[in-house]
This record gives structure tokens, C-alpha cells and sequence, in this order.
């Protein structure tokens, strides 16, 4: 497989999304529709809570105006209040204030299950798709990426549901808002009519200007996450080359980028803040000086005033809910462009109907196999490159093909093909004669397995790592872990089969996880086995152990292995050997080695590698004697 890149993020990886371009409004609703189709129910909640929300709030000033009217005036000119004027008071600004706090509680409530269920969608939709994808998809999109998918991406699409029922209970509130003033005094309507509009159009310059730059912060906070992900799985390689500085740099500079797009958010939304707060207390200064001059004029009484003074000053801080659904918006659109790439990525593997056979040895056959991979270029420019060229390989019911051939030559791609992790451009991969893509979703796991070049482990027990969930009792555990000469080791161990082998198997030592996922391999009983290099890790002794154990533990199944050790090679029935993606010859090892010349030079390198470090072990151990 291609090497570990250090280098800068593959230009591939970024979105699609122009992050200079305002997304239009008209994007992020139909968005906001996919949104409230999902939770119909919550949202109409949310909605119905904000609306008793905005109509209470209104109300609030009216009771305060009507309390004024009627209680707090004709108190202060008794010069005493009695106290059913304190009580009904009381009773007015409380039943308006609890009726407002149970629109809020139903809208915040109702707007959170909105949210978070949808999210919730979202995140499994996206993981889902993941695992539909095939292999080939997944080489083309780094992991940082696909976990700022499943997580930032999804969250950014949806936190407009945080403000949007409250901006719709603001529309009622400003309508309803709007003809009290009117009732109250026209010419003090004429001054709310003048605050809310431009509150408005202040909020709009405000996110108009915030648009692109939250949306640049989106996209590099998606980019962060994508290179400190490659960075920490590079740990070791930086290390071991002693690469920290230029990682640390390369860290710093994409860092330093969101750090000065955020800093640039936060200069908005300062320049802008000041100016939205100051016109409603512009506007209330502006009622309360005009509605002065009509009280001393005796043309409005003070009621009227203190009533439509509260209505601007309770009504500019909910006005500013419709400025935030806006500035979700180009985040909205950013979120949901990443997600919906994934979800509408083409690709995802078709499964046919048939099963294949249960019992015995699979006859598996590659036939004409072509295959390519999308290579990306300097430039971020795709191409392909074909890998695999036309290639049959017949692997005969119960047979042991080792698959050799030098470094690149594809062998790792032929196993991928021989189990369906890939589908050929050309050709067909068939077991008894079924093509592979004819069975059913599941079909091929039930019968065949691989033990891959790199190992992975669950952060599990080793019971868990090998039963990955199955129902196999610890018998089983323990027979396929004595094949894969595991037994020893694992006994050892602090809770023997119960015992966590950490993130990875970070416990383990190399050829101590090869064997682990060889066990579980073995426990499947396989028709097929696929074994790509899966013994590079344990000491040639161990290896000639293993595969001995393994003919005589699968005798019902079908053994294909990528070889790089002589005793690999000589215990397989055929060798298949392949070079630059071609199978250039097959046959016993005697045959090949007397007719192939490639074949021959390759594993006379192996001999001549197998016998040094021989001759080494050989000295080191007079050494210690
Ligand atoms: N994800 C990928 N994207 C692009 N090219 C790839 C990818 N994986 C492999 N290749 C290319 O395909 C060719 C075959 O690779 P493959 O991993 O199958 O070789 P291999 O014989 O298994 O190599 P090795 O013995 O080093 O494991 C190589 O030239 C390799 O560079």
C-alpha cells in the first residue's frame, strides 16, 4: 500500500464549497425544510411555544400599561396604594410572566429535541454511508476528514434549529408589537416602525458581512481537525524521522489561519454589536421624549408612554433571534454541502440475492481482473492509475496459493479483490462459481475472511477482539488462538482472554496482535482465507508453526497467501507471481524458480535474507552461551 503522507493536505480532501461565495438564503431554507421534515412534531412544538412566548412578551407591556392605568396611577395620585391595587398588580405581571416562561420552556425544550434529533439523524446517516462505501471511496477521503463529517459538519448544518422557533415567535411578536403601538398612539407607532426596520437592516449588513467569514472558519476548523487527525496517527513516523518541527509547523500554520479567520468573526461582531444595541435605546430615548412632550401637552397620558417605551426595549433583544437564524445560515449551507456530498457519494457496492454455500473448501477464481485507482496529482487533479492488468488466478477447493511477486506488484489489491473489498473495472471474481457481485449484503464475511497487512485492534479484551461480538464460546476462543500459536502469550497475560489490549492494541507487541487477528480469522472456520502478509511480524519458527497448524486446522478451506518468507512459499500447493500488476507465471516453486527469472531473483533474495538472519541468531546465541 502507499506509504503514510506527511505532506500538506491533499487538495482533495478540502469541500467543494467556495468559501468566499454568500450561500443564498434560499439554500438554507430549503435546507431548514430537509431539517423540519425529519422532526415535524418537535419543531411545531418549538413553534407553538415561541408563539405564546412573542405574544406573552407583547402582552407584558400591555399589562404593564393597563396596571399603570389603573392601579399605579390613581395610587400615586391617592398618594397611598391599598393592597388589592398591590395584589391585582401582582396578579396582572404575574399570570402574563408565567404564561411567557411556559411559551419559553416548551420553545427551548421542544427546539433542543429538534436539534439534537436531527443531528442524531444525521450522524448515523453519515456513519451508515461510511460503512456502505466501498474500500475504494475510502482511500480517496482521509478519516480527520470523515470524522469532521460525522461530528462538526453535522452539528454546523443543524444549530440553526437553536434559533429559528425563537425567530418565529418574533415575527408574532413584532406583528402583534406593531398594531398595540398603533392603538396606543399613532406617532409613537411611527418612531417603533423606524427602531425595528432598521434593527433589522442593521442585522442584516451584520450578517451579511459575517457570512463569508463564518463560513471560512467552518471550513478551516473542518481542516484543523482533518491535519492534527493525520498528525497524531503519524505520531510515530514524525518521531522515528525526526519530523516534529516541521509537523508542529504544519500544524501552526493552518491553526494560525482559523485563528486569524476567527479573529476576523470576532472584529465583525464587535464593529457590529454596538451599533445594533444603541438604536432600540435610541428608539426608547426617542418615545420617552416625545411621549413626555404629549403628556405635558396633555395629549397622551403617561400609561401610553411608559407602555410603548417597555414594547421597544422588551422587543429589540428577541429581533436579534432573526439575526442570528441568519448568521446559522452560511453555516448551514457549508455543514450540509460536506454532509450531503457523503451521503449522495456514488459508489456504495449493489448486492445481489444469492447465498453462497455454507460447508466446505471454496473454489475461488479471479478472471480477467482489471483494475484502477483514482491517483490525485500536485494540482489536485484525478487520474487513473490501473493497478491490476487482466489477471485469472484459480484457486482450486482446499488448495494453499501463495501470491508472490516484489514490492507495489499488487498483491495487497488482489486480496482486496478476491473478498469484494473492491469491485474490478474488468473482469469478475467468482467463489463456486457465483460472481462476487450477484450475493447477497453479508454473503461473502459469513465465508470468507482476511487477516489484513495492518492489523487493527479494538479497544477490547482479547476474548472481544477475537469474537468481534460473535456468539463463540471460550473454547473456540482457545482453539483458534492455539493455531494461530497464540496460547502461550495470551495465558500470560494479566486477565488472560478478559484482558484489554488498550487503543489499537497498544499492549500488545506486533507479532502478539498478527496472532490475534489471525485467531480471529481462524474461529470463522472460512471457506476462503485471504492472508496478506498477516505472519510478518512473528519469527520465522513461529510462522512455519502457524501455517503447519493451519493445514491441519482448515482442511475445509481455501488458503490464499501473500508470501515473503521461503517456508511461506514452499509449504503453498501453487505459487502465483506477479509483477507490476501482471501475473507473469504459476506453478510449483521448482518450476518457477528454474523458468521465471523474476520469480527467481526474488526468492533467492529471500533465501539469502532467511539465511543471514539465521547465521545472526546463530551468532548471538554463542555469544550468550
Ligand atoms: N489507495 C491507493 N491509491 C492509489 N494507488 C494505490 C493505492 N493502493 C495501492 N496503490 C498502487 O497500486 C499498486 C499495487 O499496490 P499494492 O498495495 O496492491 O501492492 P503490493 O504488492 O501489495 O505491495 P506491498 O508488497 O508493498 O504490500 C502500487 O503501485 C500502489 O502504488
Amino acid at each position: 500500500m502507499r506509504g503514510l503522507s506527511v505532506a500538506r493536505p491533499n487538495p482533495c480532501w478540502r469541500s467543494p464549497v467556495s468559501v468566499d461565495a454568500a450561500p443564498s438564503l434560499r439554500r438554507a431554507l430549503r435546507i431548514v425544510g430537509v431539517g423540519i421534515r425529519r422532526q415535524p412534531r418537535w419543531f411545531a412544538f418549538a413553534v407553538a411555544g415561541s408563539t405564546v412566548y412573542g405574544v406573552m412578551t407583547v402582552m407584558t407591556a400591555w399589562a404593564i400599561g393597563k396596571v399603570t392605568r389603573e392601579q399605579v396611577q390613581p395610587a400615586v395620585e391617592a398618594g397611598h396604594a391599598t393592597s388589592a391595587q398591590l395584589w391585582t398588580t401582582f396578579a396582572w405581571v404575574a399570570g402574563v410572566v408565567l404564561l411567557n416562561v411556559v411559551g419559553v420552556v416548551i420553545r427551548r425544550v421542544a427546539a433542543g429535541y429538534t436539534m439534537f434529533n436531527v443531528a442524531a439523524h444525521y450522524r448515523r446517516e453519515v456513519t451508515r454511508q461510511y460503512l456502505r462505501l466501498p474500500l475504494s471511496w475510502h482511500h480517496r477521503h482521509p478519516s480527520g476528514q470523515l470524522l469532521s463529517n460525522a461530528n462538526a459538519d453535522v452539528e454546523a448544518t443543524w444549530n440553526v434549529f437553536a434559533p429559528l422557533p425563537m425567530a418565529i415567535g418574533v415575527v408574532v411578536m413584532l406583528v402583534a408589537g406593531i398594531v398595540q403601538m398603533v392603538l396606543v398612539d399613532p406617532v409613537m407607532a411611527v418612531i417603533g416602525l423606524t427602531v425595528f426596520p432598521l434593527l433589522f437592516l442593521a442585522n442584516m449588513v451584520f450578517q451579511r458581512a459575517m457570512s463569508p467569514r463564518i463560513a471560512r472558519a467552518q471550513q478551516l476548523r473542518a481542516e484543523v481537525s482533518e491535519v492534527a487527525h493525520e498528525s497524531f496517527e503519524a505520531a510515530l513516523v514524525v518521531k522515528a524521522m525526526g519530523r516534529e518541527e516541521q509537523e508542529a509547523e504544519r500544524f501552526e500554520e493552518v491553526t494560525r489561519r482559523l485563528q486569524a479567520a476567527n479573529v476576523e468573526v470576532g472584529r465583525t461582531r464587535g464593529t457590529f454589536d454596538p451599533v445594533i444595541e444603541a438604536i432600540p435605546t435610541l428608539g426608547t430615548l426617542a418615545v420617552l421624549a416625545v411621549g413626555t412632550y404629549q403628556v405635558s401637552r396633555g395629549a397622551l397620558e403617561p400609561a401610553a408612554v411608559v407602555q410603548v417605551a417597555y414594547l421597544i426595549s422588551v422587543l429589540a433583544f428577541p429581533v436579534r433571534a432573526l439575526g442570528w437564524v441568519l448568521g446559522e445560515m452560511p453555516r448551514t449551507v457549508v455543514g450540509w454541502d460536506r454532509v450531503d456530498a457523503v451521503l449522495k457519494a456514488r459508489g456504495a457496492l449493489e448486492f445481489g440475492e444469492t447465498s453462497l454455500p455454507a460447508d466446505d473448501a471454496a473454489h475461488a477464481a479471479l478472471t480477467g481482473v482489471d483494475y484502477s485507482y483514482d491517483v490525485v496529482d500536485e494540482q489536485g487533479d484525478e487520474s487513473p492509475f490501473q493497478a491490476i492488468h487482466d489477471v485469472t488466478i484459480d484457486l482450486p477447493a482446499g488448495a494453499t496459493v501463495a501470491l508472490v511477486g516484489p514490492t507495489g506488484s499488487g498483491k495487497t489489491t488482489l486480496t482486496n479483490l478476491s473478498l469484494r473489498l473492491v469491485d474490478p473495472d474488468g473482469g469478475a471474481v467468482r467463489i463456486d462459481d457465483v460472481d462476487l457481485r450477484e450475493v447477497r449484503r453479508g454473503g461473502i464475511p459469513e465465508v470468507a475472511s482476511l487477516v489484513p497487512q495492518q492489523t487493527f485492534m479494538f479497544d477490547d479484551s482479547v476474548r472481544g477482539n477475537i469474537t468481534l461480538g460473535g456468539d463463540f464460546s471460550d473454547d473456540e476462543v482457545w482453539g483458534a488462538l492455539a493455531t494461530a500459536q497464540a496460547t502461550g502469550f495470551v495465558t500470560e497475560l494479566g486477565d488472560s482472554l478478559g484482558t484489554h489490549v488498550g487503543e489499537r492494541g497498544a499492549s500488545l507487541s506486533g507479532g502478539q496482535r498478527q496472532r490475534i487477528a489471525l485467531a480471529r480469522a481462524i474461529i470463522r472456520a472460512p471457506r476462503l482465507l485471504v492472508l496478506d502478509d498477516a505472519t510478518s511480524a512473528v519469527d520465522p519458527a513461529v510462522e512455519q508453526a502457524i501455517l503447519a497448524g493451519l493445514r491441519k486446522a482448515t482442511s475445509g478451506t481455501t488458503v490464499l497467501v501473500v508470501a515473503y518468507r521461503m517456508s511461506t512459499i514452499t509449504l503453498a500447493d501453487e505459487i502465483v507471481y506477479v509483477e507490476g500488476g501482471r501475473v507473469l507465471d504459476h506453478g510449483s516453486h521448482d518450476e518457477l524458480l528454474a523458468r521465471c527469472e523474476g520469480y527467481a531473483r526474488l526468492v533467492t533474495a529471500y533465501a539469502r535474507e532467511a539465511a543471514e538472519r539465521a547465521a545472526v541468531e546463530a551468532d548471538e546465541e554463542g555469544v550468550t552461551v
